[in-house]
């Protein structure tokens, strides 16, 4: 029987944290439709005039402030991650690590699964909540680059996993002696935001998102697509399973790009609030992130620190990612076989109106 393969995608980052290398990064991200949803024209002018030329160089300075020896800490942890998947899934599983964007890129580790002789697909988007800019686009991306040769396999998508118990668990797990030992008075779970118009055309219900205060307060038929709604789920999962008091936890959303609305509240305004309010020991969780990058240690451990001292808190600390954790390594191993129920038995596997007794 042919191995089935398991495809691990995560958004990608530049091969080397330089000029040239963020913007080839950026170029491809950004020309995402997805991400960069605008009349074409309006986005390459957009791109080639304003964010390429600024944003690649003061990139390529953060990129230096967290690159590792082994390289770009999204790639070092997601590696880290897939080598402790593929060890548990052996002889059940060959699985690949692939970007969105950038390296190892998707038609490659696909490639590479065919070569082994992989006809049956499993894809899972490393995002706990689903966005069409990130889960979105590498599912398109995933079923476009399968989809492109002449025997289309089989592909099954593991879903976002926002409130998935092994999930939460997990990461309560590592927050829970970083919050004790930080002595945190207060933990703040800050989410990477999106456009408040993408939230709007993922609105199945066509007018519950954004469209009172508490639209994201509770998962119902109308959000349970919303990203918003996703992250306020999982922060409410995680802050049960921290013990937190309700005013000793909220949300926020960071990473915005342009001056277009996204999705709030946005987590540099809310820093100096939690210090006016008299928060002085706070700790950051981002859970949109399984795997700790130039979001989470550049934008919240170096900046957002800064900020928050400066605005006269004492100590901001930055809770680390799932990244290679044993209890994520078993979770994703549990998604996976939650996707795809194992066949036990022959009888298990017969259609169930063929094992009816016969009368
Ligand atoms: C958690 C999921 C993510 C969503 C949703 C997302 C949407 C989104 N991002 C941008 C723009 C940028 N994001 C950048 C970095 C970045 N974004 C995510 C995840 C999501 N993005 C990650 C994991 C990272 C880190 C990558 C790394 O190499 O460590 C960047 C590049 C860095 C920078 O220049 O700041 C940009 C740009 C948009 C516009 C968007 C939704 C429309
Ligand atoms: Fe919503
Ligand atoms: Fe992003």
């Amino acid at each position: 029987m042919s191995p089935k393969g398991l495809l691990l995608v995560n958004l990608g980052t530049p091969d080397a944290p330089e000029t040239g290398a963020v913007r080839r990064y950026l170029r491809e991200f950004l020309s995402d439709r997805r991400v960069l949803d605008i009349h074409p024209v309006g986005a390459w002018l957009l791109l080639n005039a304003v964010i390429l030329p600024f944003r690649s160089p003061k990139s390529a300075h953060a990129y230096r402030a967290v690159w590792t020896e082994q390289g770009s800490p999204l790639m070092v942890h997601s590696r880290a991650l897939t080598a402790g998947v593929a060890r548990q899934l052996e002889g059940e599983y060959v699985v690949e690590l692939a970007m969105r964007y950038g390296n190892p890129s998707l038609p490659d580790a696909v490639a590479r699964l065919r070569a082994r002789g992989v006809s049956d697909f499993t894809v899972l988007p490393l995002y706990p909540q689903e966005a069409p800019s990130s889960s979105g686009s590498s599912l398109a991306r995933t079923y476009e680059v399968l989809g492109s040769s002449w025997d289309v396999p089989n592909v099954r998508a593991v879903p976002a996993f926002h409130d998935h118990p092994g999930f939460l668990d997990a990461f309560a797990e590592v927050a829970r002696p970083v919050i004790s030992e930080a002595r945190a008075d207060y933990v703040l779970f800050s989410f990477h935001g999106v456009p408040e118009r993408h939230v709007r055309k993922t609105d199945t219900s066509g007018s519950h998102c954004l469209a009172s205060a508490g639209c994201c307060d509770a998962l119902t038929d109308a959000n349970r697509h919303c990203y918003r709604a996703q992250c306020y789920a999982t922060a409410r999962g995680l802050a049960a399973r921290l013990g937190l008091a309700p005013e000793g936890w909220s949300v926020s959303f960071q990473s915005r790009l342009g001056r277009t609305p996204w999705v709030s509240p946005y987590t540099d305004f809310v820093l100096p609030e939690l210090a006016a309010k008299g928060v002085k020991r706070l700790a950051v969780m981002c859970p949109s992130f399984v795997a700790d990058c130039l979001e989470t240690v550049e934008e919240i451990g170096i900046r957002a620190k800064e900020q928050f001292l400066a605005s006269g808190g004492e100590s901001l600390t930055l809770v680390p990612s799932l990244n290679g954790h044993p209890s994520w390594v078993d979770t994703v191993v549990r998604l996976v076989r939650e996707s795809s129920p194992a066949i036990s038995s022959p009888a298990a596997a017969t259609a169930p109106e063929a094992r009816a007794p016969r009368g």
